[in-house]
């Protein structure tokens, strides 16, 4: 079958596509592209990251689509409805970028706390400035997690085990509450999350009644000393009003690996802020979950196209 994979993936994936007998069109630009709606139009499967828009007419234009691979964690580029009207599966890599992630997060609270980056950098410019980088420990500070699945969960585990207090709002919480005692987090609602973190990191999908949810009105009851990690989407964060925040030194600081718009264009008001660090979008990007998450959506995809007529 004719397995169409439109952004980048692990080579060991693409051999276990070949290998299950399947032909591979691989084109990690394909996504951005106008040939993206021919191309489908003879695709078994499609296989996605995070940027190709696997809307409805997309899917429309698939007539002999039998499932769609997603090389990650996030739907948000995908209409599930749509799929689901033509019985076409999902199949995504669960949680196994979720340990990059959660490693990302702590590095982004080490980086912020004792900026070893800048400090190297002064030493490379003939600086010895001890007392300027006299800064904090993470030890007895708060992480305050927004959204506790399996990427909040890992993350507030490893913050604990550095002896941070990590607090955890989740809509679901109900459901989660048992995973959370476990991984040492506090359940808290999400006004107690914004006003007693010194660090805030957002685990939450991308959904309307997450859109713009750290907003002007979230910013405002956050610590001025705090700083806000978004692993999650771009689109969780107002970006405008982050970048008044942060201007008005009303936030210590935000280390983005989302943005709404990817990458940014080049005025983009936090580009220009010394406290926002911006990295792009690797935070689950490592070798070893990139391998793995390869190999899942490849088993998972040769699974549902096994059995079906092409
Ligand atoms: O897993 C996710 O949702 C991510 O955002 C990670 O990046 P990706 O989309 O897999 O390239």
């Amino acid at each position: 079958m004719n397995i169409v994979i439109t952004e980048w993936n692990a080579p060991n994936g693409l051999e276990q596509l070949k290998q299950a007998g399947h032909h591979v069109h691989y084109d990690p630009g394909l996504w951005n592209r106008p040939e993206l709606s021919e191309a489908v139009k003879t695709a078994d499967a499609l296989i996605v990251r995070n940027q190709t828009q696997v809307d409805a007419a997309l899917i429309e234009a698939a007539p002999r689509l039998k499932v769609i691979g997603r090389l990650g964690a996030g739907l948000d580029n995908i209409d599930l409805d749509a799929a689901a009207r033509r019985d076409i599966p999902v199949v995504t890599a669960g949680s196994a970028n979720a340990s990059s992630v959660a490693e990302y997060v702590i590095a982004a609270i080490f980086h912020t706390a004792r900026r070893l980056g800048e400090a190297a950098d002064s030493v490379r410019s003939g600086g010895w400035l001890r007392q300027q980088f006299t800064l904090h420990e993470i030890a007895g500070k708060t992480l305050g997690l927004i959204g506790v699945g399996e990427i909040g969960r890992r993350t507030g585990a490893k913050a604990s085990a550095l002896g941070m207090k990590v607090l955890g709002f989740d809509p679901r919480f109900e459901q989660n509450e048992d995973a959370a005692d476990e991984a040492g987090i506090i359940p808290a609602g999400f006004n107690r999350v914004l006003a007693e973190s010194d660090f805030i990191s957002l685990h939450v999908p991308l959904l309307p009644s997450t859109r713009g949810l750290i907003g002007a009105s979230a910013l405002s009851q956050m610590k001025s000393s705090a700083v806000l990690i978004n692993t999650s989407r771009g689109g969780v964060v107002d970006e405008e009003a982050l970048a008044a925040v942060l201007s008005a030194n009303k936030l210590a600081g935000a280390v983005l690996d989302v943005l709404s718009q990817e990458p940014p264009l080049k005025d983009h008001p936090l580009l220009a802020l010394p406290s926002c660090t911006i990295t792009p979008h690797i935070a689950g990007l490592t070798q070893e979950s990139q391998e793995q998450i390869s190999e899942i959506v490849s088993a998972g995809v040769i699974s549902a196209l096994s059995g079906q007529a092409g």
